[in-house]
């Protein structure tokens, strides 16, 4: 059946065609999202939502999503994404984080030039025939200091555009190293000294607990008289109730705000502030930001829906649409492994160690630890998948080590998948052979040659004559079809493991009688 995804918010159309190109069936109700009781009501029969920033996925939303495995932000923010909540529900959080910089930073600029000339409030009182020519005086960019509070994606085109028009750039980002700073001709400074020496401050950090109030009535006490600040960022950013306080003072000589604590924002605490600009978020609404998004998000989740390639996402590793194909086979083997490991392993796991060998050493190993701890977890947990897996096995504090090597075995290429528990480390490998098929080739140490089926017996024994006969009757008196029968041991007379596929599930008194046979150490039907 064809996927299915709803857009929940007013997205290019541009987007719709992309879907059905791709096999996708798509819902367009781009006011939907606005109505939290609706979209409770519809989000579970949807494998995809795509959103902006109207759409509020909270906690609640997410759980009621049953089916849903993505959600596309036709943008940048996910503040209106509780990403925890997606994540922990195997669900994939994607953004598009290029599509609408440039426009946003040109709006920055735009709302920068509006606040020093007054352009808005000019414009409606010579409209309203007032000719007020001496109440309108402004200030000059060029030669002013502009300070960037983040100076990431749009940041940066900022300080570009900035630089164009003979400003001079400080940049506050503990994450821009002083090389990068250099390249953009931006002065990299302290927050403090930004505040003293800034003559506009732009904003372009994400909504964090760090950033929060970043503007708050401290820092404006720490900025020149008549500084002007801009935010087309996110509102949090900022203590709207102490810059109102200082727009009254004259303290700060104006502001030009696209976004705010509450939106839609129809009513706030600096709405009549004198020389204050507003615009009711539109620092990504251009036509060629909109088209720009709608594009990419619409292909990035048919991509995934389709194809499973991960790109852009905020909660899972990258994997393209050309290493799909190619890491699927090994996602299944990593997935195998750990269930095959997750199901023998019945005390609390400490640790999964995980060696990549060969080639599979080169391909998207973070991808295929994410698979190895899906397949660990899943017969622990009852949902979880790549997404999730990680985020789990880190709240159980099960410490996960990845080893990547050259070739060194006789195998081309595979994956060890090792449990740590108190009582033991228990190791499987595998490997993907020309036939895409994947197959453990050691369990515990001994070498053997089995591709796995939906039921499979694993037992250790001693290797002495007269097992398999006896296992023969047992599962032959009990109706049960023996499909496949791999061995391994460690020497003649050693320890032996035998992986069976059976043709359908085995009674429980049978797993009984096979355990109560004289060599049998330990039986277990394991599924896949
Ligand atoms: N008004 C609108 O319509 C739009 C608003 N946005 C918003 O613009 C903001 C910036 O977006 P991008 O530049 O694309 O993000 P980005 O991730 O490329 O850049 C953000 C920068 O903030 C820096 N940063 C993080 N924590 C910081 C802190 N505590 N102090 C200072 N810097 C910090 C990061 O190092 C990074 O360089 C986001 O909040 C985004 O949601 C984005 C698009 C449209
Ligand atoms: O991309 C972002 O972060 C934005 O804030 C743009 O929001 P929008 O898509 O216009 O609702």
């Amino acid at each position: 059946m064809a996927p299915r995804v709803l857009i929940s918010d007013s997205l290019s159309p541009a987007a719709i065609q992309i879907f059905k190109d791709r096999g996708v069936e798509v819902d367009f109700q781009p006011n939907l999202g606005k109505d939290k009781d609706k979209l409770l009501e519809v989000i579970g029969q949807y494998d995809g939502l795509a959103i902006r920033s109207a759409t509020k996925v909270t906690a609640k939303i997410i759980e009621a999503a049953t089916n849903l495995k993505v959600i596309g932000r036709a943008g940048i923010g996910v503040d209106n994404v509780e990403i925890p909540a997606a994540t922990a529900k195997g669900i994939i959080v994607m953004n598009t984080p290029f599509g609408n910089a440039i426009t946003t930073a040109e709006h920055a600029i735009a709302m920068m030039f509006s606040v020093a000339r007054q352009i808005p409030a000019a414009d409606a009182s010579t409209q309203a025939g007032k000719w007020e020519k001496s109440k309108f005086m402004g200030v000059e960019i060029t030669a002013k200091t502009l300070g960037l509070i983040g100076c990431g994606n749009i940041g940066s085109i900022v300080a570009d555009r900035a630089i164009g028009l003979k400003m001079k750039v400080l940049a506050y980002d503990p994450f821009l190293s002083g090389e990068r700073a250099q390249d953009l001709g931006v002065e990299k400074v302290e927050l403090d000294e930004l505040f003293r020496r800034a003559d506009f401050i732009t904003l372009h950090t994400p909504l964090t607990d760090k950033t929060r109030n970043i503007i708050s009535a401290e820092a404006i006490a720490k900025m020149k008289q008549g500084v002007y600040i801009i935010n087309c960022a996110r509102g949090g950013l900022v203590d709207e109730k102490a810059v109102r306080e200082g727009l009254d003072s004259g303290k700060i000589a104006g502001a030009a705000f696209d976004v705010f604590t509450e939106e839609p924002a129809k009513e706030n605490v600096l709405f009549g502030a004198p020389n204050l600009v507003c615009t009711p978020h539109l620092g990504a609404s251009t036509e060629e930001a909109q088209e720009n998004v709608a594009l990419q998000v619409a292909e990035q989740m048919s991509d995934y829906l389709i194809n499973g390639a991960v790109t852009n996402a905020l909660n899972m590793p990258s994997i393209s649409a050309d290493e799909a194909p190619r890491l699927t086979p090994f996602v299944r083997l990593a997935e195998q492994l750990g269930s095959f490991a997750g199901q023998l392993t019945e005390t609390g796991i400490k640790g999964i160690r995980l060696e990549y060998e060969g080639a599979v050493a080169e391909m998207n190993t973070k991808a295929l630890t994410a698979a190895a701890l899906t397949g660990v977890l899943t017969p622990l947990l009852q949902t979880v998948n790549m997404v999730s897996a990680p985020a789990m096995a880190r709240e159980r504090d099960i410490h996960v080590e990845e080893v990547r090597r050259e070739q060194m075995g006789a195998y081309e290429t595979y994956i060890r998948l090792t449990v740590i528990t108190e009582r033991q480390e228990r190791s499987v490998a595998g490997t993907v052979f020309a036939d895409g098929k994947p197959r453990i080739i050691q369990v515990k140490g001994i070498n053997m040659e089995a591709e796995l089926g939906p039921h499979m017996l694993y037992i250790t024994n001693e290797d002495k004559p007269g097992f398999i006969g006896k296992f023969g009757t047992l599962l032959g008196q009990a109706g049960v079809n023996i499909a496949t029968f791999n061995l391994g041991r460690t020497e003649a007379g050693g320890d032996a493991i035998a992986l069976i596929e059976v043709d359908g599930d085995v009674p429980a008194r049978t797993l009984e009688q096979i355990n109560a046979l004289p060599l049998v150490k330990q039986v277990k039907l394991l599924k896949f």
